[in-house]
Parts: C-alpha cells; sequence; structure tokens
C-alpha cells in the first residue's frame, strides 16, 4: 500500500509514503534540462523542466515513482491493481507509455493547468518498459499549490478527478474514496458531546474521543481516511522544520510496520517516505530503517547539463547519543 498527500504552509509541499514487500532498488534521482528524453511513441525531448525524485535507473532511464519539477508540479504514481488499464496506441493523440507519464508531465508542464490540458490530448498507452519490467498498475496523483487532481486510467476510459482532500491512496476508484469520507463526517478533534441519551451519564473519560471511530487498520481505504483526517486537521508553523516535520507527522499516521501486513509470508513495509518542498527545489526522504531525515537538493546541482545525478539512498539508523 501506498499514500500520498499535499500540504500548505509557507511553501507546498508533496510527498508519499511507498510501501511494499521488497525495494526495485531506489536512488533520489535528478534529470537536468538537457537530459534527452526518448518517448517509445512520441519524438524524443532534448530539453525540459528539471525534475528530482525516487526512481528506478534501469540503462539510463530515471524509471520515477515520485518526482516533481523546478516549477513546484509534483506528481506520484501508486498501485491499482486490478482497476489500471491502458490501451492500444492511437492516431492522433500524444501516445505516452505508462512508465514515461510522470517524466512526460513533469518535462513539459510548467504547473496543474498545463498538466490537466496535457492530458486532454494523452493517450496512456499499454507498451511495457521491458520483459523484466512490465506494466505497473497505477493510479497517479498530480499536484502543485493551486491544487491537486486524480487521473485513473480504467477499462471505462480515462477519469480525472479534482482531489480536493489532496490525498491518494490505493484501491477502491477514486470517487469511492471520496465516497466512503461520508462515512466520517461526525469525526472532530474536539471531544464529542453525549447526544446518544442525555438521560445516560456518560463521560469523556479519554483525550481523542471525538475520532473515535476513525480507522487505523493498514486497509487502503482506512489509510485514506485517516491521512485526510489527520492532514486537513493538522497544525504547525509555517517555517521550513515546522512544516517538514509536521509532513513526516501526517504520513507516519499511515505508517507500516514490518509483521502487519502478511503478502504470502513477506512483509509490506513502508520503505520510505518523502516530502518534496516543490518550491525550494529539497526532496527529503526518511526510510523503513533511517528516520533522520536526509534531503537533496536539486537548485545546488548544474540544472543544465546532460546526464542523471544519482543519490543513492542513505539506509541505517543514526542515533544521536547523549552520554
Ligand atoms: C510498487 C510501487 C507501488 C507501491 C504501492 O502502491 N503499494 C501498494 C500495494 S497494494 O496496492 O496494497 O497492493 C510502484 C510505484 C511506482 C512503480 C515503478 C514505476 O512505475 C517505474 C517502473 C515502471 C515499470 O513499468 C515497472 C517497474 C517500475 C520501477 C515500477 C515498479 C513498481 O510498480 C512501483 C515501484
Amino acid at each position: 500500500m501506498c499514500t500520498a498527500a499535499t500540504y500548505k504552509t509557507k511553501d507546498f509541499y508533496f510527498g508519499r509514503t511507498l510501501d511494499y514487500e521488497f525495494s526495485y532498488g531506489d536512488e533520489v534521482v535528478i534529470t537536468p534540462r538537457n537530459y534527452p528524453f526518448h518517448f517509445r511513441h512520441i519524438d524524443a525531448i532534448e530539453s525540459h523542466y528539471a525534475m528530482i525524485g525516487m526512481a528506478h535507473v534501469v540503462d539510463n532511464d530515471p524509471l520515477y515513482y515520485d518526482a516533481f519539477n523546478e516549477c513546484g508540479l509534483a506528481m506520484a504514481g501508486l498501485n491499482f491493481v486490478g482497476n489500471a488499464a491502458y490501451y492500444d496506441i492511437e492516431e492522433g493523440k500524444d501516445n505516452i507509455a505508462q512508465f514515461e507519464f510522470i517524466p512526460w508531465i513533469l518535462g513539459t508542464c510548467a504547473n496543474l493547468e498545463e498538466a490537466k490540458t496535457a492530458l486532454i490530448h494523452m493517450n496512456l498507452t499499454n507498451t511495457p518498459y521491458s520483459e523484466q519490467f512490465p506494466l505497473a498498475q497505477l493510479h497517479w496523483i498530480i499536484a502543485d499549490q493551486s491544487g491537486a487532481i486524480t487521473v485513473e486510467a480504467m477499462e471505462d476510459g480515462m477519469h480525472i478527478y479534482e482531489n480536493n482532500v489532496g490525498v491518494l491512496t490505493n484501491n477502491p476508484p477514486f470517487n469511492i474514496q471520496m465516497f466512503l469520507l461520508n462515512q466520517y463526517m461526525n469525526l472532530s478533534p474536539k471531544q464529542p458531546e453525549n447526544l446518544f441519551a442525555k438521560d445516560i451519564d456518560l463521560d469523556q473519560y479519554s483525550r481523542g474521543m471525538g475520532a473515535i471511530g476513525l480507522p487505523g487498520d493498514l486497509s487502503s481505504s482506512s489509510r485514506f481516511a485517516k491521512v485526510a483526517f489527520t492532514k486537513l486537521h493538522s497544525v504547525s508553523g509555517d517555517s521550513e522544520n515546522e512544516s517538514v516535520n509536521q509532513f513526516f507527522h501526517i504520513l507516519g499516521s499511515v505508517d507500516q510496520q514490518r509483521g502487519c501486513c502478511d503478502v504470502n509470508g513477506k512483509y509490506e513495509i513502508t520503505l520510505y517516505t518523502s516530502c518534496c518542498n516543490t518550491q525550494k527545489g529539497i526532496y527529503y526522504y526518511t526510510t523503513y530503517d533511517n528516520h533522520q531525515i536526509s534531503a537533496v537538493d536539486m537548485t545546488k546541482e548544474d540544472l543544465n547539463t546532460k546526464n542523471l545525478i544519482c543519490y543513492e539512498v542513505i539506509t541505517g539508523e543514526h542515533i544521536q547519543m547523549q552520554n
């Protein structure tokens, strides 16, 4: 399972948890402006917006899981197994293979409005990257400081939803996730009133009782409600450290611990959590075994070059001993 969220303080933040039972070999990858993007069905793009994100690099191709560009547009792909469907090549459209979707949008669009326009002419094709890396069944969140959308390519066509909660998890489809939020409209961070029966003396015996009923299991619809509640009630200062700290707490509300989600004898865990300051160009992350926040700042690199700039993910717990 995976969860993505947006968060606004002084700057606009975007990030995700990547939950899985194994890692493909992830790296923080900066694609500079003049790296030539070769596409399967459209002409190569020699010059484009620079981007940074988490990717698996194969034959010098950055296969992004989540990323944002130098203009502040961000995008992440999350599993949508059993619902995702991609299409045959269609004449007269921009035919983009599923694994090219993030680089194409982030390379060519400066903001969410431009991304929405690009999607009108796009056809997401069922072209696999290779035999070793077949089609990934995903759906996507695309966001900037003006808002967010969810993109779901399904058997019955491409669905583009306004995503006003700024959250995405996995199945079921986004419109159903939003419908299910109706069930939680009575939840609150404030203490509840006794509406149950006025003649019975009920006690507010604990803090936090206003949100009793908020799910805590790891299913996708439960994480959707949990992280939406957490994000929508989040309060933090707007400095960089306070915002980044709060963002990791928001996604921490749906963290997956080893042992709690059994996938045929393996365990799905939160392999990494990212937090992007999309305006400052900084990609922050933690990993399952490294709670210390690490970061790569895209603006510190020469973005006018041609070669990918890759940073190995820092693993291993770094404990600050005090005596
Ligand atoms: C497994 C990842 C999604 C994690 C997730 O959503 N877990 C939830 C599991 S579930 O719903 O509860 O079953 C996805 C996200 C991005 C994906 C990768 C990116 O799409 C980039 C390439 C695309 C290639 O087609 C396949 C390899 C790949 C490198 C993908 C491997 C894998 O499918 C990734 C890493």
